[in-house]
């Protein structure tokens, strides 16, 4: 029985990275006959454009009905100002929301080709490869109350709300010592329980749960010394778990690890391995139109989703050793060249991923 993609490109530089994307699904799908049907809808500032809204109900409805999703990014200057519940990011907090997709892997793994475009020494990120599983649909991004009032005085003040229940808490937490005992077998858990209520109830959550897993080693940080961490001996880490805003920052200060930031994919999941697939990056408004941005994480992304969500490890393999391969060539976009390497653009990238995988 065929399986349904919902494909969202979304705004900026995600219509150019999808469609390479695409061209690696479309020819995954042919060699391993995975008999998938890609749909297309809108999100983010192009869906305001269309709709007025960044996520509209039949595009969620659809988002809810297909096997998996793939998305570029959302977001750019030209929705900056609109209304905060209206903005194109709106879209996809919804998406997360309404599918319940609480729990976001976001793997930085070097490929020790580019070990050369970390912005760190290359001996304190070769063989990196760490896991940040990060909450997804809770949190400060979720929390009520939030909003700009007149306070008494008369100023201007903007709030959110922290929160955290234990059953958001266990469900992520068992997300990430389920994926530690997979792999390394250490998971760190980082928050602020020096100062906020929230995550002190986070450690003792994580605290009571590493009972039911003897096999791996919990361990504590606050998250300004993980941040501290990951660019002074990124290596120590194996799994690490953390709340939505705290994994938001820390991913992006892993992704540079590898490189950059459009080598970084990610998956996030529901209770049932149902998921949504994107970079971890954004719609990089300054690069956008150019033909120049990386589309590897997004192509990865397709790998993840082909792993988690659709049983097609074989598949998921094929690209990522296809990724390899052209790395191995030395095909570099902007973002990831260094001296000696050949600079090339999405679409030539998107080129010999394709030509590497039909080998
Ligand atoms: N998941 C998402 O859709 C997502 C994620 C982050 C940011 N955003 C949105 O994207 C917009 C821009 O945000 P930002 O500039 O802070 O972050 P960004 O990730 O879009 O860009 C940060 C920097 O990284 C570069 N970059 C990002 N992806 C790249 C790629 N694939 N290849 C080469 N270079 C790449 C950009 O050119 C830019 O210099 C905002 O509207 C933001 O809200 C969306
Ligand atoms: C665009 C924004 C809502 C999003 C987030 O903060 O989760 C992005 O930064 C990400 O990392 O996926
Ligand atoms: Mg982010």
């Amino acid at each position: 029985m065929s399986r349904q993609i919902l494909i969202l490109p979304g705004d900026g530089i995600g219509p150019e990275i999808m469609a390479q994307a695409e061209r690696i699904l479309a020819s995954v799908n042919d060699s391993f006959a995975l008999d998938l049907v890609s749909v297309h809808d809108l999100v983010g500032g192009s869906a305001i454009d269309a709709h007025g809204e960044p996520l509209s109900a039949a595009t969620l409805a659809l988002a809810q009905e297909s096997d998996a999703v793939l998305l570029g990014a959302v977001g750019g200057p030209k929705w900056d100002k609109v209304d905060m519940a209206l903005r194109p990011e709106r879209g996809l907090l919804g998406l997360r929301a309404g599918l319940n997709l609480f729990g976001n892997l976001r793997p930085a793994i070097l490929y020790p080709q580019l070990a050369d475009a970390s912005s760190l020494k290359p001996e304190l990120v070769a063989g990196l490869d760490l896991l940040i599983v990060r909450e997804l649909t809770g949190g400060i991004y979720f929390g009520q109350p939030r909003g700009v009032r007149i306070n008494a005085q008369g100023d201007r003040e903007g709030f959110n709300t922290y929160i955290y229940n234990e059953t958001e808490i266990r469900r992520i937490g068992r997300q990430a010592f389920v994926a530690a005992q997979k792999r390394g077998k250490k998971l760190c858990s980082v928050d602020k329980a020096n100062v906020l209520e929230a995550t002190v109830l986070w450690r003792d959550v994580m605290i009571e749960l590493s009972a039911e897993y003897p096999d791996v080693e919990l361990s504590h940080m606050y998250v300004d010394n993980a941040a501290m961490q990951l660019v002074r001996a990124p290596k120590q880490f194996d799994v690490m778990v953390t709340g939505n805003m705290f994994g938001d920052i820390l991913s992006d200060c892993a992704a540079m690890l590898t490189g950059s930031i459009g080598m970084l994919p990610s998956a996030s999941l529901d209770a049932n391995g149902k998921g949504m697939y994107e970079p971890i990056h954004g719609s990089a408004p300054d690069i956008a139109g150019q033909g120049i941005a990386n589309p590897l994480a997004t192509i990865l992304s397709v790998a993840m989703m082909l792993r988690y969500s659709l049983s097609a490890e074989a598949a998921a393999l094929a690209i990522e050793a296809a990724v390899g391969q052209v790395l191995d060539q030395g095909l570099r976009t902007a973002d990831i060249y260094s001296v000696g390497t050949e600079r090339v653009s999405t679409s030539q990238m998107g080129d010999a991923v394709l030509a590497a995988l039909q080998a």
